[in-house]
């Protein structure tokens, strides 16, 4: 809403002050703290658009945010000013015009920035975008951005310093170096609402005794979930032991499963107690129990009910007092359906199931697991590297079917092989498949062949087998992809991949793409 000069006079900016330090302390995660300060400033100041851009670790720390009708246009600006803001730097305002684009005509108005200042570090910067019917704006509005900057510094800043903290209490389980950078084997990271609901049930889950089924593609921290049950319930002075049902034949997961007498067939020469047995007291967790065989099904719901089980050429009833749980990425219920998993076990099994986000339904917590990930692999390899916001963008971009496996691993990979400090999009090392012309899951392949047909062609496979042949790819595919999506028009193509139209016109010359043919 424009805002008249008798707003102006009669705005108590100490209210707005007192309503961000309410926010702060809120106890929400981070990025929602972010996202409501930013929409409150930007309503306060009668701004149409708004984000928060964040550069170096805090941009791998923390997920930017925006808000309002012009957030992407604002994200964008933020990027712009990102690089030129230093600790000195103070809140500005200056006018500009945002280019037309298919959607708009184009548009004046007036940019406010705020530089968000941590302890001697620039760490980002607020845009607000005010169209020109109701930019007005005054010094105490900028007094204003810049005590909201400089709280938001400081509360980022703080937050770090938490998540620090809370890991220095391992350093008495011997994890001195990795609990000094945060890392901890078992921590579950993620302040996603997806994530924080999955962390609350896993915590009240974690007190009972019940049967839980963890559920999630493949790579989603079903494992970490059930050792995070495991730790945070009364069995965690006691044994964790995890068996892979998928990895064993059916024979050799019964013996694992119950133990086996002595002389119980060819080669058992002594006896051995089974995974149930070791976790007596303690928790079993089951992994990929939608893999077994009806045969070994009925032997698990029995001990399930029963409590009691003989070991593999026993006849003895052996009793234990076993939490277990359990974890599948198969889709049960079709299984039920199809006669290949009994219905009676699905329901001992689905006591309480928890469900694991894939990474594509969370993408806000891309940035912070980057982080993390980058910190261990930089204490693991002596490092120091940073990624650029645009190399994150990509990272943020991408589907990641293999979920945080398979992100922790491209971390690594982009440690490992850094030849220069801060990493850049083109380190960064996402798989050759998405080179592949129309394989991205977002593409419409029907709609390309006329369009692509007129772009130079990506070059083949084989010739993008190198990493930088495959990194070009990708390249120039999302680049192509970002055009179609906004028929050609560049500054929103470029506000899409998260660059600037300048990098895009850079990439457009480099690539040989016009985007005049890309409509
Ligand atoms: N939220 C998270 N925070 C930090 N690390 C995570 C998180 N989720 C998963 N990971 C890491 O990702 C890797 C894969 O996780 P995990 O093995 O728990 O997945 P999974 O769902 O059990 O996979 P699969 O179904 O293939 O067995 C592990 O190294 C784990 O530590």
């Amino acid at each position: 809403m424009p805002r008249s000069d008798a707003d102006h006079a009669q705005h108590n900016y100490i209210n707005d002050i007192e309503q961000v330090a309410r926010i702060i302390s809120s106890a929400r995660p981070p990025s929602g703290v972010l996202q409501r300060i930013l929409q409150f400033v930007g309503e306060t100041l009668g701004a149409q658009g708004g984000a928060v851009v964040l550069g170096g670790e805090f941009a791998a720390r923390f997920a930017g945010v925006s808000w309002g009708t012009f957030q992407d246009e604002s994200r964008q600006l933020g990027q712009e000013l990102l690089d030129g803001v230093t600790v000195d730097s103070t809140p500005t305002a200056h006018q500009t015009t945002l280019p037309k684009t298919a959607q708009r005509p184009a548009i004046d108005g007036a940019v406010l920035a705020a530089p968000i200042l941590g302890l001697q570090q620039a760490m980002g910067v607020m845009v607000l975008f005010e169209p020109a019917e109701s930019a007005v704006t005054l010094d105490a509005d900028l007094t204003l951005l810049h005590a909201i900057g400089l709280y938001l510094g400081l509360y980022l800043q703080t937050t770090v310093l938490r998540e620090q903290v809370k890991a220095l209490p391992q350093t008495a389980n011997g994890r001195q170096n990795r609990a000094a950078i945060g890392y901890d084997p078992d921590r579950m990271v993620g302040d996603s609402p997806a994530m924080q609901a999955v962390m609350q049930q896993l915590q009240q889950a974690a007190g009972s005794r019940s049967t839980v089924l963890l559920r999630g593609e493949s790579g989603t921290g079903k494992e970490l979930g059930a050792r995070a049950l495991h730790k945070l319930g009364d069995r965690s002075e006691q044994a964790f032991v995890k068996l892979n049902c998928a990895a064993l034949p059916e024979n050799l997961l019964e013996s694992e499963l119950f133990g086996h007498e002595r002389g119980a067939f060819t080669g058992a020469v002594r006896m051995r107690r089974g995974r149930f047995e070791v976790a007596d007291k303690g928790t079993l967790f089951l992994d990929e129990i939608g893999d077994i065989s009806l045969a070994m099904q009925v032997k698990l719901l029995r001990v399930l009910q029963e409590r009691t089980f003989e070991r593999v050429g026993g006849s003895r009833p052996i009793e234990v007092d076993v939490r277990i749980i359990a974890a599948t990425n198969v889709d049960l219920e079709e299984a039920v359906r199809q006669g290949r998993f009994r219905e009676d076990l699905y329901y001992r099994l689905h006591v309480v199931p928890i469900v694991l986000p894939s990474l594509r339904e969370r993408r806000e917590d891309i940035p912070i697991l980057v982080g993390y990930f980058l910190r261990r692999f930089n204490e693991e390899n002596g490092k120091d590297l940073k990624i650029s916001s645009a190399a994150m963008d990509l990272v943020v971009s991408y589907d990641w079917p293999g979920n945080v496996r398979e992100l922790e691993n491209c971390v690594e990979r982009m440690v490992v092989m850094a030849r220069r400090e801060i990493i850049a999009p083109e380190d960064v090392p996402l798989p050759v498949n998405l080179a592949r012309p129309y394989a991205m899951p977002n593409a419409v392949p029907h709609a390309l062949p006329n369009a692509m047909s007129k772009v130079p062609a990506p070059a083949p496979l084989a010739a993008a087998a190198s990493l930088p042949g495959a990194v070009a790819d990708i390249e120039r595919q999302r680049v192509v992809e970002a055009l179609q999506r906004c028929g050609g028009v560049q500054t929103r193509a470029a506000s899409i991949l998260g660059i600037t139209p300048r990098q895009l016109g850079y990439r457009l010359k480099k690539y040989g793409i016009d985007p005049k043919q890309i409509l």
